[in-house]
């Protein structure tokens, strides 16, 4: 039996990528609109109630549009955008958050796609969060830096249009400097921290990929945690994924284009016990297990396949 999936904003840079993994499979039929109608809400209206599942790729109001113009009880959503993210009625999209969420989203119907530096993050704090080795009241700060793609296609338009309005040329930059980037309360509900993290994104002049770092005291954590713990936590968390993966040699350096191309998530701890220091990193690519790569994760589990079919591992 094939299931019946629509991709709304499927012209769109996430769209897109879904839409590569999903070509060919015989267990998947895409519902297509007219590009002359893509934008039109009577067409997309008959294509998201005649899908057995629908992705959203859309900006968060187009998100928000689009759920409200679902009659059909039967359909599954998986929402790529910001705007369900910490709604109490969505399920979080990221199966190996926690230890029944992958259950929790087969059974969901409405399901919100995790933001790429809230992957990164909770994967690196949910679990100590969990274990108490990271009390819920810890001052967490968060540096990332993201390729470009990042910002959909008004940010592709940015760095590699010079006629586009804001064209740029800077090798890498900082943003969100008021400290309220979109990604926060995501950050903090889903970590079940007790107060936001500072977040520092930044951007680099490279399409895709990223690296979202954690850094911790470690001497001034309950217990005083080694590097050895923490990697054996994670290492325990994620055990039995293909996708989440904790990286156990030691390497110099770690690049953006670390985890890039693919769905996978790396994981690395770094720690100088004498400091009492560690950094914590992510890296994934913003397009793979920070949105496609996890969208097609959370389409297969809600539509009770094989939940890596598809995936770049
Ligand atoms: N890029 C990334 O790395 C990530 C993106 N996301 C999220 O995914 C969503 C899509 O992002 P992204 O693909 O980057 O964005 P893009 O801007 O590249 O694509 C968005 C697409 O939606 C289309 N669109 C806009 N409004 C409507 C509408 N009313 N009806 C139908 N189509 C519409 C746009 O049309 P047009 O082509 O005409 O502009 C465009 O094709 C966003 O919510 C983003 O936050 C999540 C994680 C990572
Ligand atoms: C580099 C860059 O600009 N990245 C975007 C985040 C990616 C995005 O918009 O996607 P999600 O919120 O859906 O994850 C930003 O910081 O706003």
């Amino acid at each position: 039996m094939t299931a019946k999936v629509f991709i709304d904003g499927a012209a769109g840079t996430t769209g897109l990528e879904i839409r590569d993994r999903l070509a060919g499979r015989a267990d998947i039929e895409l519902i297509a609109v007219a590009e002359e109608r893509r934008k039109d809400p009577a067409a997309r209206a008959e294509a998201l109630n005649a899908a057995d599942a629908v992705v959203l790729c859309l900006p968060d109001d187009a998100a928000r549009e689009a759920v409200a113009l679902i009659a059909n009880p039967a359909v599954r959503v998986i929402d790529a955008s910001t705007a369900h993210r910490t709604a109490a009625d969505w399920a979080y999209g990221f199966a190996e958050l926690d230890p029944d969420q992958r259950d929790t989203l087969a059974a969901a119907t409405r399901i919100s796609n995790p933001g790429c530096y809230p992957t990164g993050f909770l994967a690196l704090v949910r679990p100590l969060v969990r274990a108490g080795l990271l009390p819920a009241d810890t001052p967490l700060s968060v540096n990332a830096v993201s390729g470009y793609s990042g910002g959909g296609k008004s940010m592709i338009a940015m760095f590699e249009d010079p006629a586009s309005p804001d064209a740029t040329d800077t090798a890498f930059r900082a943003y969100a400097l008021n400290l309220g980037h979109k990604h926060v309360p995501e950050m903090q509900k889903r970590a079940g921290l007790a107060h936001p993290p500072i977040f520092l994104p930044s951007v680099a002049k490279t399409y895709r990929g990223m690296l979202v770092e954690v850094p911790l005291h470690l001497h001034l954590l309950p217990g005083r945690p080694t590097g050895a713990a923490i990697r054996e936590l994670l290492a325990a968390a994620y055990d039995s994924s293909r996708v989440v993966r904790v990286i156990t040699d030691d390497r110099p350096v770690l690049t953006i284009e670390q985890a890039a191309g693919t769905d996978r998530l790396e994981l690395f701890v770094h720690a100088d016990e004498k400091a009492g220091q560690a950094r914590l990193v992510a890296a994934l690519d913003n397009l793979g297990k920070g949105a496609a790569g996890a969208a097609v994760q959370n389409l297969n589990i809600a539509l009770g396949l094989n939940e890596i079919e598809g995936l770049r591992l």
